[in-house]
């Protein structure tokens, strides 16, 4: 029952949450915070596959990831995540919200809100730039597609990527609303999180 869920400090409270998925410390609490800044991050997922960035430089360098960033003043996060698109990848989209996590990381002394946005088409041709080189990667099981060329691409890089996403990218990959929170320790590694499924 959905009131039996208990939704962790920093996620809108609803009674919508289903099939939560979590761990991590179960005796340690959810860290405290005072400020929290919004981020986005985009991605585009079409004919099976789906189109992560390489962080080239700054936060996140190493990893792969969606495309995105800071919400600048007087933007909305809609507007952020499709200006970071473009900045990040040259490529324009309509994108929508997929879903909303909440992160803190022990070495950065704000809280992150991210709207998670996913697009199908997009117009403009994917480009690499200064932050962040796109690469196609198969987001099916390999077994499962039937395009010759998307089973030949790399399998999504979950041990690459932030240790969270691989809670919650299912979620997106199927097209399923979903919220979350992630906490992270000073040494990197994920510490504690919460992932729901978003139902009507
Ligand atoms: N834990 C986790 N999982 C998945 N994605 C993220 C995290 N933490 C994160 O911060 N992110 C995402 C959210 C954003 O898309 C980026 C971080 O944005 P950043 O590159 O710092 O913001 P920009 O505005 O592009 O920064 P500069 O252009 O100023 O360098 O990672």
């Amino acid at each position: 029952m959905s009131h039996d869920i208990i939704v962790p400090l920093g996620v809108p409270h609803s009674d919508r949450y289903r099939g939560v998925c979590d761990g991590g410390i179960d005796d340690e609490d959810w860290s405290e915070f005072t400020e929290v800044r919004r981020y986005t991050n985009a991605f585009i997922i079409q004919d099976g596959k789906i189109l992560l960035g390489y962080k080239k430089r700054g936060y996140g360098q190493g990893l792969w990831n969606g495309f995105g960033g800071k919400v600048e003043p007087g933007e909305s996060s809609l507007q952020a995540a499709e200006r970071e698109l473009e900045e990040e990848a040259g490529i324009r989209a309509q994108l929508r919200l997929a879903g909303t996590l909440f992160f803190i990381d022990a070495k950065v002394p704000w809280a992150f809100h991210i709207d998670i946005f996913v697009a199908h088409t997009f117009t403009g041709e994917i480009i690499e730039t200064d932050e962040m080189r796109p690469q196609w990667f198969c987001a099916q099981m390999a077994e499962d597609t039937e395009d010759p060329e998307v089973a030949r691409l790399p399998q999504i890089p979950y041990d690459r990527m932030w240790a969270d996403d691989i809670y919650w990218m299912p979620q997106l990959l199927r097209d399923t609303p979903f919220a979350g929170r992630m906490d992270f320790a000073k040494n990197g590694t994920l510490r504690k999180w919460w992932v729901a499924k978003v139902v009507n």
